[in-house]
C-alpha cells in the first residue's frame, strides 16, 4: 500500500511534456507574492475572524446547556430547571443561525474580492508580455492559468488561513473546557495528537505532487484543444482528427490518472485519521466510565466530556487536512507565480519619453537581431531611412526578415546591435505607447475580432464617431458592402473575421487604419491571400490611406511596390540591394530576378 502511495503520479507517454510543471516555490514565498492582492479586504478580514472565533464559544455554550439537561433534569427528572434552559437553548440556535450568515457572507466577500483583484492583474500583466513570450507558450496553457489557476490561490492565501483560525480557536474553546472538567481524562485524549500530525504530514507531500501533475495535465489538455479547436479547419481538411485526438486523449489519460493518485492517497488517509480517532474515544470513555464508577465523574459530566472529544477531534483533523489543501491549492498558486514572473522582454525606460505626434520619420541603423533562444541572425546590418511621407518597400523571398522587422519598427523586439529610430529617437528612449500609436498596421493575416462592424473599425481608435467610421469605411472601400450586410454596421462579424470573405476582411482592416491616422502605416502583405482581381481593387483605398503618411510595405505583389520612393530588398537578413523600381530592374540583380517571376502576375 505505501509503495502504492510513495509511486508517483504516472507522467504517461510523454518524454516531451505539452506543457512543463512549474518551478517549486515555498509557501512563504506564496503568501509574500500574493499577500498585496488583500488590499481593500484588509479590514474585513478582522470582522471575518472574530465573527469565525464566536461560533465554537456558542457551541460550547450549547454542550454546556446539555451537560445541565443531564445532570439537573434527566437524572433528578425534577422539569423546573428546563424551563429557563429550553429558551437560552432556543437563543443559542437563533444567534449561531445570525452569526453563521454573517460569516458566510462576509468571508465570501472578501475572499471573492480578491480574486477579482488577482484575476485582473494576471490578465493585465500576462497582456503586457512581450509577443516573444506569446510565441513561445502554449495559448491554452496560460488561458487555463488565467482561469483555473487563479482560483487556487485563494484557498491557499485566505479561505485556507481562515479555516486554520477558526480550527485553532475551536480547539482552545475545546481544550480548555475539557481541562477544566477533567484534566486527567484531556491528556489522556491528547495522546494521539502526534499521531494525527505525522500521517498528515505525510499525505501532504503525496498529495502536492498529485496536484501538481494534475493542474500541469489541466495546461496541456486546454493547451491542445485550444490549438485544435482554433485551427479546426485545417485539421478536418488534413483528416488529422484522430491524430489530434489522441493527442488529447494522452494528457486526459494523464490528468485521469493523476486526479486518481490524489483520489487514492485522500481516501486511505481518511479511515487512517478515523481509526486513530476512534481508539483514541474509546480510550477516554474506558477510564470515563471507570471514573463514573468511581462517583468521580457525573453522568451529565461524561456525556459532555465525550461529544467534547468529538468536538475537539475534529478541528485537529481540519486542520491536518488543511496542510493536503494547502499543498494541492499551492500547486497552481506556482502556476500563477511562474506567468507573473515572466517579464516583458522590451519594457519602458524609466524616463521614458512621450511623443504627441510624431512626423514620422523612420530609421533602422545597423540593426543586428536574433530571435531569443536562436542561433542564427534574423537580421543583420540592417540599415535604411524613411523620410515623413516616403513610400518604402520591402521585398525579398520568403524567410528573408521582413517580417522581423515589422516587429521590431512596433518595438515587439528591442534590436540586439543598431537602432531603431522614430523621428531621430531610439524606440528605447520613447515611451512604448507613444511608439505604438504613432504606427498603424494592416497585416498579413487580418484581425478582425467578434463584434459588429462599427466595433471593428473603431477599434483603431474607440472614441471615433459614427460619421467619422463610415468616412473611413468609405476611403477603405468598404462602405458599400457594409451598407448591403443585413444590418449594415450593426452587422456581427464572426471571430476572425469568418462571415467576411478575405478582401472584405481587408478593407476593414484599412478603414481601422484609416481611422487611426498614425504618421507612420505599416502595410505587411496587404494583398497576400487575395486573387488577382481583389489585390489590384485594394490597391486604391491602399494609396489612399498612404497618402502623406511614412509608409513600410512588405509584399511579395511588385504592383504595390513599384509607386514605393525606395525599395530595400532583403536577403536571409542582409540587405542586398536598394533603390527605386527602375534602378533595381536596370541592375539586373536580386530584383530584377523577383520581379521576372511575378512578372505573370504583374503587367509591365
Ligand atoms: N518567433 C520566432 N522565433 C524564432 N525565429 C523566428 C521567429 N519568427 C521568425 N523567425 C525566423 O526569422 C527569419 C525571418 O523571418 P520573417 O518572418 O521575418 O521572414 P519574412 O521575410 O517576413 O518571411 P515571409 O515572406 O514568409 O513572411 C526566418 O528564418 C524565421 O524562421
Amino acid at each position: 500500500m505505501v509503495t502504492v502511495l510513495r509511486r508517483p503520479p504516472p507522467v504517461g507517454e510523454t518524454s516531451d511534456p505539452v506543457v512543463a510543471a512549474a518551478p517549486h516555490v515555498p509557501p512563504r514565498e506564496v503568501f509574500r507574492r500574493f499577500w498585496p492582492y488583500t488590499r481593500g479586504g484588509r479590514r474585513w478580514l478582522l470582522p471575518v475572524v472574530l465573527l469565525s472565533l464566536t461560533a465554537p464559544v456558542v457551541d460550547a455554550a450549547e454542550l454546556w446547556l446539555f451537560k445541565i439537561v443531564v445532570d439537573d433534569v434527566l437524572v433528578p427528572r425534577d422539569l423546573r430547571p428546563f424551563l429557563w434552559i429550553a429558551p437560552a437553548y432556543l437563543g443559542l440556535v437563533v444567534c449561531s443561525g445570525v452569526l453563521g450568515f454573517a460569516d458566510d457572507v462576509t468571508s465570501t466577500w472578501v475572499g471573492e474580492r480578491f480574486l477579482l483583484r488577482l484575476r485582473s492583474d494576471v490578465f493585465r500583466h500576462v497582456q503586457g508580455l512581450s509577443l516573444g513570450f506569446f510565441e513561445r507558450r502554449r495559448l491554452g496553457d496560460v488561458l487555463s492559468r488565467v482561469t483555473g489557476d487563479v482560483d487556487a490561490v485563494e484557498t491557499f492565501l485566505l479561505s485556507g488561513v481562515a479555516d486554520a483560525l477558526y480550527y485553532v480557536v475551536r480547539l482552545a474553546v475545546f481544550l480548555g473546557l475539557l481541562f477544566y472538567l477533567r484534566w486527567d481524562l484531556t491528556l489522556l485524549a491528547l495522546v494521539i495528537v502526534p499521531l494525527f500530525w505525522g500521517s498528515a504530514r505525510h499525505f501532504s507531500r503525496l498529495i502536492k505532487e498529485a496536484s501538481r501533475e494534475r493542474r500541469r495535465r489541466s495546461g496541456s489538455l486546454s493547451a491542445i484543444a485550444e490549438e485544435t479547436l482554433g485551427n479546426v479547419a485545417l485539421v478536418q481538411a488534413y483528416n488529422r482528427q484522430g491524430w489530434e485526438a489522441g493527442r488529447f486523449d494522452r494528457e486526459n489519460v494523464g490528468r485521469f490518472r493523476a486526479a486518481m493518485a490524489s483520489v487514492r492517497i485522500r481516501a486511505v488517509y481518511g479511515p487512517v485519521v478515523e481509526t486513530i480517532e476512534v481508539a483514541g474515544g474509546l480510550a477516554v470513555m474506558a477510564l470515563g466510565t471507570w471514573k463514573l464508577a468511581q462517583g468521580q465523574l457525573t453522568l451529565g459530566g461524561l456525556l459532555v466530556f465525550l461529544a467534547l472529544i468529538g468536538k475537539l477531534y475534529s478541528p485537529v483533523r481540519g486542520l491536518s487536512h488543511l496542510g493536503t489543501t494547502f499543498y494541492a491549492a499551492s500547486a497552481s498558486a506556482e502556476r500563477i507565480i511562474e506567468l507573473l514572473d515572466q517579464r516583458p522582454q522590451v519594457a519602458e525606460a524609466p524616463g521614458a519619453r512621450r511623443i504627441s505626434r510624431a512626423r514620422g520619420d523612420v530609421e533602422f541603423d545597423g540593426v543586428w537581431f536574433r530571435y531569443p533562444g536562436t542561433d542564427a541572425w534574423a537580421l543583420s546590418d540592417v540599415s535604411f531611412h524613411v523620410a515623413p511621407g516616403e513610400t518604402l518597400a520591402l521585398v525579398g523571398a520568403s524567410g528573408a526578415g521582413k517580417s522581423t522587422l515589422a516587429k521590431l519598427q512596433l518595438r515587439f523586439y528591442d534590436p540586439d546591435r543598431g537602432a531603431v529610430r522614430l523621428d531621430g529617437t531610439d524606440l528605447r528612449d520613447l515611451a512604448l505607447a507613444g511608439v505604438r500609436d504613432s504606427v498603424a498596421v494592416v497585416l498579413q493575416e487580418t484581425l478582425v475580432f467578434h463584434g459588429t462592424v462599427r466595433d471593428n473599425i473603431a477599434y483603431g481608435r474607440p472614441d471615433a464617431t459614427d460619421a467619422e467610421i463610415a468616412a473611413a469605411a468609405r476611403t477603405a472601400d468598404a462602405h458599400e458592402f457594409v451598407e448591403r450586410l443585413p444590418e449594415g454596421y450593426d452587422t456581427l462579424v464572426g471571430q476572425r473575421g469568418r462571415t467576411l470573405s478575405g478582401g472584405q476582411c481587408q478593407r476593414l482592416a484599412i478603414a481601422r487604419a484609416m481611422i487611426r491616422d498614425a504618421p507612420v502605416l505599416l502595410l505587411d502583405e496587404p494583398t497576400a491571400g487575395l486573387d488577382a482581381g481583389s489585390g489590384r481593387r485594394i490597391m486604391e483605398p491602399l494609396r489612399r490611406l498612404m497618402a502623406g503618411r511614412t509608409t513600410v510595405v512588405i509584399s511579395h505583389n511588385l504592383l504595390t511596390v513599384r509607386d514605393a520612393t525606395r525599395i530595400v530588398v532583403l536577403d536571409h537578413g542582409r540587405v542586398v540591394e536598394r533603390g527605386d523600381h527602375r534602378e533595381l530592374l536596370g541592375r539586373e540583380g536580386a530584383y530584377a530576378r523577383l520581379h521576372r517571376l511575378s512578372a505573370g502576375a504583374v503587367p509591365p
